[in-house]
């Protein structure tokens, strides 16, 4: 390696290594690829220590300006910025530094994609392996083959590799990231039926991976956004300071559980550790390990029929049995980090840039699976990895807080049109398109706004209504990672209420039949993709509204049988479901046999083209 080029931001380095990757100059790519690996490191190093080393330099109020304002917070920021600036500018030795001014600019998530997938290394032993320096390529697609284990490309690249390394040349991973390597010892020890060493292997993981969540949060604090000069006066500064730093604290956890092809690798410890307890006749080990899974993903079908399970053969004292506390305080924090970002992003300064990468651009990063070792197929350009849109599902209590409830359920009662936006023609006026055993009602945002127009309800009303959505659209987008913007397709508030003359007792059908909200279930169990489904729709969800009716469980729906696989009680006001829209998502509702069930029903579309306006309401509103 030669000089570092210091003054250029390691995710510059890493399109110019692509770049010169693009023409073939592999002694070029590989020298940029390794200047961006080093100096995101000592970026990384360097933030760390000057955080702790600046910790008190905002705290001493010396300078006059400072002793008489009474923004004393705001002097606390500048000292701090400039104790950060000056310490990262000596730690890296070189005043283009200070003239850097990107390196004030936390990288745009995008940018760190190729180094949290590990891709970097997948680029740079291929331009290794056309310089001719096996050794190097083989070290390299090892560190790739930690991020990625069951990548079949790089297996057999691997192979290829070795049967080429000469004696005495190392084909170790280069950082693989230590936790995984522990995870894949954890895997063999379980393959093998070792119990006790995968528990070990499996504990020694969580600390690991906790840690790099929290090494990861540590450096959140510094990320401060380049318009810091011109907004530093302003309300609009911290807003923008907090949400910038408040995305990345849930990035962190996000990035760094999603790896090695597992969609959370926290969740999948998890589960095979309760399993590795369960064979040491461990059950209560066994059962806590289950709980922390269930609070990773509650709507997992394996972990709910292990806590059944477990709730059985431990029998009275398996309520006082407690989740992981570590796993517990994270979730919670980051819970309450995507609600603060989704309430910082309702107020950021219009001038923030928000527009994320179209769909079209995910879609051609299939591209880069094409690409063979020792065979290179077209040049690379698409650095996003695939969207893994497969069952996704998230289940989120206190949505909405009481009060909120209850005035959804107003506003669904004084609007509500017997059977609006649903055809009744089955059971007749007001009776659920689904059942003959109950009613339906349903309010669209339209009907909300005319309803305000001509009188009938509150501004403030239509406004929550308005809210309730867009928080619910942001905490997917976020939630989901999606890397496109997430339109609303359809917003709907619909209540199911039981008929008192049916007999409710003797029911056999559903409140809602299992179904895909994009697809049109055939009874062989196939999915159509097809009109008359509302093909567009991405993501769904629902909020829980009322707490006065029995039965209405949403539930998942097994895919061979069709049978409920796991049921969420819907008895609860602010409960949330949200799930990919598509066949890997069947669900449906059970009966709804008393009072009036309520939901808020939303729809979300990755395609612009089928958004539902939002624009021309806002308009009518104000
Ligand atoms: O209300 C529910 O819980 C689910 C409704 C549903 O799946 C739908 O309307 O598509
Ligand atoms: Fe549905």
């Amino acid at each position: 390696i030669q000089e570092i080029p210091i003054h250029i931001p390691f995710y510059r380095l890493y399109h110019n290594a692509i770049d010169s990757y693009g023409k073939e100059n592999w002694l070029e790519a590989i020298n940029y690829f390794e200047w961006s690996l080093h100096q995101k490191e000592l970026l990384t190093n360097s933030t760390i220590s000057c955080l702790s080393e600046c910790k008190t330099a905002g705290v001493q109020c010396s300078v006059d300006l400072c002793q008489m304002s009474d923004h004393k917070d705001i002097y606390y920021l500048v000292r701090h910025f400039h104790c950060m600036t000056n310490c990262k500018g000596k730690k890296l030795r070189s005043i283009d530094y200070m003239k850097a001014k990107d390196y004030n600019k936390p990288p745009d998530e995008k940018e760190l994609i190729p180094f949290v997938s590990g891709i970097l290394y997948d680029y740079l032993q291929y331009s290794y392996y056309k310089a001719g320096n096996i050794e190097n390529s083989t070290r390299a697609l090892r560190t790739w083959l930690a991020f990625n284990p069951d990548n079949p490309r790089a297996k057999t690249g691997l192979n290829y590799l070795l049967s080429l390394l000469k004696e005495g040349e190392v084909s170790e991973p280069r950082e693989s990231p230590r936790f995984l390597s522990l995870f894949n010892h954890g895997w063999k020890a379980y393959s093998n039926n070792n119990w006790v060493d995968s528990v070990d292997f499996w504990e020694s993981s969580i600390d690991i991976l906790l840690a790099e969540i929290g090494k990861c949060r540590n450096t959140c604090d510094d990320s401060v956004p380049p318009i810091f000069s011109s907004l530093l006066f302003s309300q609009q500064y911290y807003t923008l300071k907090l949400h910038t730093q408040l995305k990345c604290h849930s990035n962190c956890y996000l990035n760094t559980t999603e790896i090695g092809g597992h969609e959370n690798i926290l969740f999948t410890i998890f589960l095979y550790l309760q399993y590795s307890y369960y064979k040491l006749q461990e059950p209560l080990e066994a059962l806590a390990a289950t709980k922390t899974a269930y609070l990773i993903n509650p709507t997992n079908n394996e972990v709910n029929s292990y806590l059944k399970l477990y709730s059985e053969l431990i029998g009275e004292g398996s309520t006082s049995i407690e989740p992981r506390f570590e796993v517990e305080k994270l979730l919670n924090e980051l819970h309450q980090i995507i609600f603060l970002t989704i309430r910082t992003n309702n107020i950021l300064p219009s001038t923030s840039p928000t527009e994320n990468p179209q769909l079209s651009e995910l879609e051609l990063t299939q591209d880069s699976q094409n690409y063979v070792a020792g065979s290179r197929s077209t040049k690379p350009q698409i650095l996003v990895p695939p969207t893994n849109f497969s069952s996704a599902r998230v289940l989120v209590d206190n949505f909405l807080s009481e009060a909120e409830c209850k005035q959804l359920e107003l506003l669904a009662d004084l609007v509500s049109v017997s059977g609006d936006g649903y055809s009744s023609a089955k059971y007749g006026i007001g009776s659920s398109p689904h059942t003959p055993h109950e009613n339906f009602v349903g309010v669209t945002l339209e009907r909300a706004l005319q309803a305000w127009e001509s009188g009938a309800i509150t501004k403030k009303l239509v406004s929550l209504y308005l809210d309730a959505a867009e928080r619910n659209r942001v905490y997917l987008e976020t939630y989901f990672k999606l890397k496109s913007t997430l339109y609303f397709a359809y917003t709907h508030l619909v209540c199911r209420t039981a008929k008192e003359n049916s007999d409710q007792e003797s029911r056999s059908d559903l409140s809602h039949p299992v179904h895909a909200d994009n697809c049109i279930l055939e009874p062989d169990g196939t999915c159509l993709k097809v009109a008359p489904a509302y093909t567009w729709r991405d993501y769904s969800s629902l909020v829980y509204l009322t707490q006065d009716f029995e039965g209405g469980d949403f539930f998942f729906a097994n895919r061979s049988t069709l049978q409920p696989d796991i049921r969420i009680g819907t008895k609860h006001c602010g409960r949330m479901v949200g799930f990919s829209a598509g066949e890997e998502n069947l669900h449906g509702v059970l009966p709804v046999t008393q009072g009036k069930r309520c939901a808020l029903a939303l729809w979300f579309t990755l395609d612009r083209a089928h958004n539902e306006d939002r624009e021309t309401i806002m308009d009518r509103l104000s």
